[in-house]
Formats: C-alpha cells, structure tokens, sequence
C-alpha cells in the first residue's frame, strides 16, 4: 500500500471555550480519495483549515509526505504548503482573466519574484503547463474564454486545473461540488476520483452528498460534533453510519 502523503493525528480545536475538533486523525494515501461527511458544524471545514495552515490547531501534528508542518523551518513549509491544494466551494478564480491565466496562477509559487507580477507574463513555459492542465480538466477548448462566461461546473474543472499546475500532491476541496447541479456535481467528483487513481494524488474532499461520496470515494471520514464517528472504506458504509451523523436523534431512539 502507498505510504501516507497526509496524515493528521491527534487534531483539536476550540473556538473560545467551545470545543470544535477533538482527537481528530485519519491519512490520505496516493491514488485514494477520501470524503469528509458530517451534519453541518461537525467541523468539516475547520479539519480542512487546520490541516492547510488556514486555521491553527490547538494540538495534533499535520504531516505532508511523512514531514511535520509545524517542525519544517520556513523554506521547506513553504515548499509543503505549495504541494498542498485547496479547491473551495465559493470558487476562487479571477473571473475577467481567462481559464488560462487562471490555470498560470496556481505556478506563482514557482515563478520568480518579479516575472509573476502580470498575468500577462507568465513564461511560455508556464503556459503550456497550464494548457495541459486544462486538457486534462477536459477544457483545452476554452482556454482562452474569460473564466466568467464558464459555468459553475466548468469554473470548478478550472480550479481542478489549477491545482494540478500547482504540481499539488494533496488536494483538499470543501464543498467542491455544493454549488453545482446534479450532472456537473457528479462530473467534477469523477475528476477528483481520476486525480486520485490516474494522477495519484491524495485527494479528500467535505461533501454535503453522502450519495456522491459513497459513489465516488475510495473511504469516507464521519465527523459527529468534532470526534471521528467512522473511517470506512466507502463500500461498507451503509445507512447505520449515515443515520449516526445525520440522525442520532433516531439511532438514539430506536
Ligand atoms: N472562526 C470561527 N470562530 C468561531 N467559531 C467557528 C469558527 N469557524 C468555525 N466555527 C465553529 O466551529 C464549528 C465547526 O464549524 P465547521 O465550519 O468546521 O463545520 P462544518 O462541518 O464544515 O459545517 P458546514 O457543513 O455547515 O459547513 C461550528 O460550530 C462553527 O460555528
């Protein structure tokens, strides 16, 4: 089996005296994708901020590629930052800047101060990287369209494209698919499910669908008030474990 490209243990979090996340831990191997479900404020989103740096953790170590973020000193957590992608549900991108120089930005960290000033001076190097990237998202063809005119599920597949010219090794998405209609959720969740198995990526993503998640992902995470309730593969996950996180008022009373 692949050694862990992300592995959390012993995550907390409180906000004020509000405990939020509580021995939280699990890894996210190459080529697998692991979902994140939970009622709202299970605290999701808060294990994603923490693991990205978004949000500190009041204890736990966060390890990219067997490396403790918090003992790298500042070049190299700067190097294990850039190989670690966030895709949001709000979309992220520059909407009057085309899918291609969006696609450019997610290389900033690797252009040279100065040259990456201006999207319009992206190295030509960098631009046929980001093509790339964007044929693989399937959308070559709108390279140079303004990322505006696109639509929501296209704007996402151009975020996936960012990552992938980050050269990400974690991609970590909340909600990516939230916002999206049935077709075009299900069209990005098998994107994430090729940057796990083809790319070999280590990719996790919060989803508000357990259908998707159970559909598309290799194990899903349940998250109940902030402690771990399960980490399964997807295919044992039946409506005992979705009742747990969703109704535990039902499981409690049956
Ligand atoms: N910056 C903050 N300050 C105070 N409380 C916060 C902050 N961020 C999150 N919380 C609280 O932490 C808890 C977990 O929030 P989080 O966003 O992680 O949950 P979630 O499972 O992602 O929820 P949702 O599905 O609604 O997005 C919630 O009670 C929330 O109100």
């Amino acid at each position: 089996m692949d050694p862990a490209l992300l592995s959390v243990r012993g995550l907390r979090k409180s906000f004020g005296n509000r405990p939020v996340l509580n021995n939280v831990g699990f890894d996210v191997r190459a080529g697998e994708l692991v979902a994140f479900l939970g009622a709202n404020g299970s605290g999701k989103s808060t294990t994603l901020r923490c693991v990205m740096g978004i949000a500190q953790p009041d204890a736990g170590v966060v390890a990219v590629d067997g490396d403790d973020l918090a003992k790298l000193p500042w070049r190299q957590l700067q190097e294990a930052r850039r190989r670690t992608a966030m895709i949001f549900q709000k979309i992220h991108l520059v909407p009057r800047r085309t899918a291609l120089d969006n696609v450019c930005a997610g290389a900033l960290a690797r252009i040279p101060t100065g040259r990456s000033l201006s999207p319009l001076f992206f190295p030509r190097s960098i631009q046929l990287e980001a093509l790339d990237c964007l044929d693989r998202v399937g959308l070559a063809d709108r390279a140079f369209e303004r990322v505006g005119r696109l639509s929501g599920g296209q704007q996402q597949r151009v975020a996936v494209a960012r990552a992938l010219c980050q050269r990400a090794d974690v991609v970590l998405a909340d909600e990516p698919v939230s916002a999206l209609d049935p077709h075009a959720a299900d069209q990005v969740m098998a994107l994430l499910h090729h940057l796990a198995h083809v790319e070999k990526l280590a990719v996790a993503a919060v989803l508000h669908q357990p259908d998707l998640a159970l559909r598309h992902a290799d194990r899903c995470i349940g998250l109940l008030h902030g402690t771990m309730a399960f980490d399964l593969p997807s295919s044992d996950v039946g409506p005992v474990h979705l009742d747990a996180l969703y109704a535990p008022d039902r499981v409690a009373a049956a």
